[in-house]
């Protein structure tokens, strides 16, 4: 008999998991966007390290701001160091990027000054220290700037650059290796030999989400509903990823054999087989070797939910990140019962108006959880928990946008 646990307690299971923290490599910073980074990086110099125009105009001293003209008597280029130094009555022509010259503490813009031969005359005038960009303004000697754990995007690209780092300390990206389980399912391009056959999407559905996420991923196809073949492809997929996942086969069918696989053949320490969920009531989560199977259920959308609800977040947990599921309030636009005593995620439409996300179930189809077509656009997915109330138009509920996974 099948133990069913609740969303809430499987996801619990899978955090507890002891994981090995996985092995750094260098990354050439520019092949590094999506990574993890290893180590903190701390700011080896300040940024600037010397006081430096923000504007182009003319450096001089403060106190000679009210003086009606100023000699100009040197220019001052961003790239070169200027010899000349201001005194009492003089400025040199600096520009955005320069360093300010010696004795100058202020910038007077192009802007506000009229220029006659080497002279200026101040036309508008400036408080002291005008566009001087202080020592340190970004960042500080010593400073922690990206934390251990984070995910690299554009902007730590710019910094790492500033810091002169070429080669990044990241973390290793889990390997996933991805099989779907069937007899009726064909790979792309397979010769179609009788009507109950269908393309197999999940493999390359869930394939894509991994990836999507920065995992490694190894495609491992289609096999047939034969215990041996499935024996042999996750024996496979352990040997050389970290998570296996398979789809198909976990139900009650005379043809799931997946479940015996994974318990008879492999002995693997099985987590939990059925949450109370919709969809994916007959996911299993197993653990061989120190590696994760989750076998997900056939259906599209099933497998594609359980897959967002399960392997991403364990992929995160792998990378050593803190990332986590894109869950937010949004305002439902109709009742929403609740039509059973588990954990439910319906897919519906989500725009971002008037300040707030908003749902809406436009064009979305019922049936089973083959539906993968409600998946498109701009998809969220509903969640109603196992012991939530009917939900009416107009509350705020929770969503998943399917969107803004990474
Ligand atoms: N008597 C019962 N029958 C079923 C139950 C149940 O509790 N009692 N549960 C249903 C639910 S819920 C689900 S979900 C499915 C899960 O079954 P399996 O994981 O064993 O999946 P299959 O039977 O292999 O396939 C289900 C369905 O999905 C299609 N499929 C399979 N693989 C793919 C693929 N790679 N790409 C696209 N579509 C795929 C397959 O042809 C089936 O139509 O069981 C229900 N039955
Ligand atoms: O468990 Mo199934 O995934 O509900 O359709």
């Amino acid at each position: 008999m099948r133990n069913f646990i609740s969303y809430k307690q499987s996801l619990e299971i899978l955090e507890k998991i002891d994981i090995k923290t996985p092995p750094v490599q260098k990354m050439f910073l520019t092949q590094a966007l999506g990574y993890v980074i290893a180590e903190d990086i701390v700011a080896n110099h300040n940024s600037p390290e010397f006081p430096t125009s923000g504007m182009d105009g003319y450096a001089l001293k403060a106190e000679d701001l009210n003086k009606k003209t100023l000699k100009v008597i040197d220019k001052n280029p961003a790239g070169s160091v200027v010899e000349s130094i201001v005194t009492q009555g003089v400025c040199i022509k600096t520009f955005t990027g320069s360093l300010m010259p010696k004795g100058s503490d202020t910038l007077i813009p192009i802007e506000n000054v009229e220029v006659n031969g080497d002279e200026i005359k101040i036309i508008k005038e400036v408080t002291a220290g005008f566009a001087v960009r202080d020592v340190a303004e970004n960042y500080k000697k010593g400073e922690v700037l990206i934390k251990k754990g984070t995910v690299i995007g554009f902007a730590e690209v710019g910094v790492l650059a500033s810091l002169n780092i070429a080669q990044v300390p990241v973390f290793v990206n889990p390997t996933v290796a991805i099989a779907s389980t069937g007899s009726e399912i064909l790979d792309l391009g397979q010769m179609q030999t009788n009507d109950s056959q269908i393309r197999s999407s999940n493999h390359l559905t869930i394939e894509a989400l991994c990836k999507k996420a920065g995992a490694n991923t190894i495609q491992m196809g289609i096999v047939k509903d034969d215990i041996n073949s499935i024996t042999q492809l996750l024996k496979t997929g352990l040997d050389k990823a970290d998570i296996v996942i398979t789809t198909g086969g976990v139900s009650v069918g005379d043809y799931d054999f997946v479940q015996d696989v994974i318990k008879d053949k492999l002995n693997a320490q099985v987590l939990f087989h059925g949450v109370t969920i919709k969809p994916g009531m007959h996911l299993l989560a197993a653990i061989k070797d120190g590696k994760l199977i989750i076998a997900l259920p056939g259906f599209a959308y099933s497998s594609t939910v359980c897959a967002i609800l399960y392997v991403l977040p364990f992929i995160y947990k792998l990378k050593q990140t803190k990332q986590s599921l894109p869950i937010v309030k949004a305002k439902i636009n109709q009742d929403f019962p609740r039509r059973m005593p588990k954990t439910v995620f319906t897919a519906c439409n989500v725009e971002y108006k008037d300040g707030i996300y908003q749902i809406n179930f436009d064009g979305k189809k019922k049936g089973t959880s083959a539906i993968l077509t409600n998946m498109l656009e701009n998809p969220a997915l509903l969640i109603q928990e196992d012991d939530s109330k009917d939900i009416k138009a107009g509350d705020m509920v929770d969503i998943l946008l399917l969107n803004q996974l990474k």
